[in-house]
């Protein structure tokens, strides 16, 4: 039968605070954020990111701090990314599976001061190339596939060595998460969760994350375009997370995050699997530029626009506004 006025008035169900809640489809907790840090070497050390007002690279001991306070406002997870000082970047990216590497060492020291809180690390080999691509090169520049999958298995194992509980490869090389995992498998890390950038674009919203981690520099080649995804894409996202499920990810992810919900809700739908998504610094800049214009409501804005992931489908939302959130949901 098809619903008419009056008998149905879809407005009665929303003049009341209760029936609004009641009605509601989606809910944001603080169980769905993960906060992404930026780590820096030294001692007592806070930087402040320009294009990201609000985001600080911390050292680990000021990290370590930070996580405790994450922890105990309920966030399940943070997402470390280290800031590799220039001499410790090369063409072959050995820095990316130094066992007293940045990153390895703040995931020791988070699992040892808050081991509560779960621990993510990036795979991939941007912050450690003098070049910037996200993997070895040849000649001409051209990202090479296999050769990279060779550093990235040392890297993830590095990781789950120093006792990372998710690697989250993010290079976009074909088939590492198999290569990973089967690297994991084989090292007795059976623990360890992969979750995949599987649907990753070659995004102009990096901006402010680049500078975040100074791999902007120069780019060699200008872009990523010849492994990350082509913003037209929609089923080939639906294949590459096909691939990574089957390769043996946990968790998969899209990115970046608000222009890219289709791809989301096409993921929940088709796989049914634990889906996430990143909220990506330039969104988060976005966001803070209106805000200090006064131009939208900080406090709304953001809930509201982290509720939309959960309503796209996601499990969880990868966002610099998690700490934030975090105490707005209080
Ligand atoms: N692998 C992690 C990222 O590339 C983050 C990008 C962003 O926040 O813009
Ligand atoms: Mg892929």
């Amino acid at each position: 039968m098809p619903e008419q006025f009056p008998q149905t008035r879809m407005r009665r169900l929303r003049k009341q605070s209760f029936t609004r809640k009641l009605m509601a489809e989606s809910q944001l907790s603080v169980s769905d954020l993960i906060y992404p840090m930026f780590v820096l070497e030294g001692e007592n050390q806070k930087e402040l990111v320009p294009s990201m007002p609000g985001v600080e690279r911390l050292s680990i001991d000021l990290l370590v701090k930070e996580a405790q306070e994450l922890a105990a406002l309920g966030i399940p997870a943070i997402a470390i990314f280290p800031v590799t000082p220039a001499e410790a970047k090369s063409l072959c990216a050995s820095e990316a599976f130094n066992p007293q590497g940045l990153a390895q060492r703040a995931v020791r020291a988070l699992k040892a001061e808050v081991p509560e809180l779960g621990v993510m690390t990036d795979v991939a080999l941007d912050p450690f190339t003098s070049h910037g691509q996200d993997g070895l090169i040849d000649d001409q520049g051209y990202v090479l596939n296999d050769e990279t999958i060779e550093v990235l298995i040392k890297q993830a194992l590095s990781h789950a060595e120093a006792g990372a509980d998710i690697v989250a490869p993010s290079d976009m090389m074909d088939g590492r998460i198999g290569a990973i995992r089967q690297a994991l498998e084989s090292n007795g890390y059976i623990n360890t969760c992969i979750m995949a950038y599987s649907a990753k674009y070659a995004s102009a919203y990096y901006g402010p994350f680049r500078d975040a981690v100074g791999s902007a520099g120069n780019i060699k080649g200008g872009d990523k375009k010849s492994y990350q995804m082509d913003p037209s894409n929609s089923d080939e996202a639906l294949r590459e997370i096909a691939l990574d499920i089957k390769e043996g990810a946990d968790m998969v992810m899209v990115k970046p995050g608000m222009p890219y919900l289709d791809i989301v809700r096409r993921c929940k739908d088709e796989f049914k699997v634990p889906t996430f998504a990143y909220q990506v610094s330039g969104e988060y800049a976005m966001h803070k530029a209106a805000f200090a214009n006064g131009w939208l409501n900080e406090e709304q804005v953001i809930l509201e626009s982290l509720l939309a992931f959960k309503r796209a489908g996601a499990n969880g939302i990868l966002t610099y506004f998690a700490k934030q959130a975090a105490y707005l949901l209080k």
